[in-house]
């Protein structure tokens, strides 16, 4: 089933920006799927109208079978974003953080998430001592605990050192492990590599590919999916021009 289904999207902001140009493409229920794109394509814009932050132009967004921007409240049940700026309670610890989540969902469950998270030996320390992996930690704890079948994560691992960021990997895994559909922005080309089922390039608003990793790497004859992105915006800007 696909969770996700985008058709024909567009958002003009006020000030008369195209940042989203007619998208479609569909997501699939447990599926890893990585959005990339060079700054300013659109990723960010997709995800706030994906999630209800944000109301399209034009176009057809369903989520789980729910219309946006008419079933937003059935969807904010059911969808959970990690956004690239999560300002956790600093004055709070780690454990009160995810509590506090906890009561808005009115769920009971913060004892497993932060054993999920790893987050045992850290749950007294204030979230605003944390570390960037830590506090990335703790975002995604509060992004989980109300059960959602659907995370957006934008952008969950930079600025952080390469083993804060394979322990995000691990975190990603088990999500879908557990049979929730991860949707992922990101500029990490390797991290898109290792975790997607499938990714999609957005390119100045519009899709301009939707496929698995290996099909891309394979398709412009590259050793890796950085060496295949890199060449395919060496080719759109080549068109550009
Ligand atoms: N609130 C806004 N008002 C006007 N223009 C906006 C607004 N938010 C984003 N834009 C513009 O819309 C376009 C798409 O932005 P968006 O943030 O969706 O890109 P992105 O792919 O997420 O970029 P990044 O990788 O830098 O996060 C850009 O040209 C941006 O300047």
């Amino acid at each position: 089933m696909d969770i996700i289904v985008i058709e024909d999207l567009w958002k003009v902001y006020k000030n008369g920006i195209e940042a989203l140009r007619g998208i479609s493409l569909r997501v699939r229920e447990g599926e890893v799927f990585s959005f990339l794109g060079p700054n300013g394509a659109g990723k960010t814009t997709t995800i706030k109208i994906l999630s209800c932050i944000l109301k399209p132009t034009k176009g057809k967004v369903t989520v789980a079978g729910y219309e946006v921007p008419k079933d937003c409240k059935k969807i904010r049940e059911i969808v959970s974003v990690v956004p690239q700026e999560f300002q956790g309670f600093s004055d709070l610890t780690v454990r009160e953080n995810i509590q506090y989540f906890a009561k808005l969902y009115k769920v009971n469950n913060v004892d497993d998430v932060i054993e999920e998270l790893g987050l045992k030996e850290h749950q007294n320390k204030k979230f605003g001592e944390l570390s960037g992996g830590l506090k990335r930690r703790v975002a995604i704890a509060c992004g989980i605990i109300g059960n959602p079948k659907l995370i957006y994560l934008d952008e969950p691992t930079v600025g952080l050192d390469p083993k804060s960021r394979r322990s995000i990997w691990e975190i990603v895994k088990s999500l879908k492990d557990k049979g929730i559909t991860v949707f992922l922005a990101t500029h990490y080309l390797d991290e898109a590599e290792k975790l997607s089922d499938r990714v999609a390039v957005i390119y100045k608003g519009k899709i301009v590919k939707l496929s698995t990793p290996s099909e891309l790497v394979d398709e412009f004859k590259k050793e890796n999916l950085e060496e295949a992105y890199l060449e395919l915006m060496r080719q759109l800007e080549a068109d550009d021009q």
